[in-house]
């Protein structure tokens, strides 16, 4: 442990049986045996995908949890941190998921058994959490492109790398930038977007850099619009986006607030991901931030 971490001697295991491929009964037992070799007591709690904020919330209230770790993909981290915020308890990443956005950011390995570690070295973290049109979100939301896709994926069978980059060029093809209208408490812009991301982070779990050299913890958000540009443009934002270069382009601008509204002309609601779930919200679309609202675990050398 580091000289400044607190001991974590009462965790709870939030674990999602659906997530990645890996064994969970295996995981569970791996867990206990563990935590109990070194004297950490450990409760186990599976998902169910009902009701599981509430009963999460049922069980933060009424113990006394050192931390409570989500094992599971993006979906399940926004669970278990909805559930933690503003209590004071640490939240822990096991990720398991195909993209795992926030554990990426955090520097947390992306081996659960490697993951697990966190317990006895760690550091913890103040983080800030947005609320994008009344939902809760630790990572990056957005409108636009992306959240066509990730809405197309959600609603399919297929997952993995592979079929993101194919459904994503067949979605290209024929899609419609949208005229969006942003005031923040900075300034106004309103323009044709073919993507506006929502960063409270920086990286999306495919390791695209949408928000580069921002914080998680300066009480700030910002907002990412990717302009409609044509084909032969394409390659080259594509390669900013994986070198950290994403002001580097004319297609591209950034955004830096506290609060913001966004509203699309014309239309009563838009489709946007927030944490990987896909969801249609009414127009407009507050958005404001919770300056430091999250405490996480991360390793003890993480930069940030
Ligand atoms: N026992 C369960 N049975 C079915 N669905 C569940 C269960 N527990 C949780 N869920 C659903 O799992 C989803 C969250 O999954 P999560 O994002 O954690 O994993 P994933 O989809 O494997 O990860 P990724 O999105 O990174 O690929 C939520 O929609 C939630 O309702």
């Amino acid at each position: 442990m580091t000289p400044t971490a607190p001991t974590l001697q009462r965790l709870l295991f939030v674990m999602n049986p659906i997530s990645g491929d890996i064994d969970k009964a295996e995981l569970s037992d791996l867990i206990k045996e563990i935590c109990t070799s070194r004297g950490t007591a450990a409760e186990l709690y599976n998902t169910t995908g009902e009701n599981d904020l509430e009963q999460l919330r049922d069980k933060v209230g009424s113990n006394a949890y050192d931390a409570v770790f989500a094992a599971g993909g993006d979906g399940t981290v926004n669970l278990v941190a909805q559930a933690l915020v503003s209590s004071g308890v640490p939240l822990g990443i096991l990720p398991l998921g195909s993209g795992n956005g926030l554990s990426k950011d955090l520097g947390i390995p992306q081996d659960a058994e490697q993951a697990l570690h966190l317990v006895w070295e760690h550091q913890v973290k103040p983080l800030d959490t947005l609320e994008v049109g009344g939902h809760f979100s630790t990572h990056l939301a957005d409108l636009g492109f992306n959240a066509l896709i990730v809405e197309r994926f959600s609603s399919g069978d297929t997952r993995g790398p592979g079929a993101y980059v194919r459904v994503a060029l067949q979605e290209y093809m024929g899609y419609e930038p949208v005229h969006y209208r942003i005031v923040t408490d900075q300034e106004t812009w309103e323009g044709e977007a073919f993507m506006l991301t929502i960063a409270n982070a920086r990286t999306f779990g495919s390791n695209v850099v949408i928000n580069p050299d921002s914080r998680m913890d300066d009480g700030r958000f910002e907002l990412c619009v990717i302009e409609p540009f044509p084909a032969t443009a394409a390659p080259g934002i594509l390669y900013r986006l994986y070198t950290n270069d994403f002001d580097d382009s004319e297609y591209t601008r950034r955004l830096r607030c506290r609060h913001a509204s966004i509203e699309v002309p014309g239309q009563q609601q838009a489709l946007v991901q927030i944490d990987g779930e896909p969801m249609h919200l009414p127009l407009p679309i507050h958005i404001a931030i919770k300056p430091q609202s999250l405490q996480v675990l991360a390793p003890p050398s993480a930069a940030e």
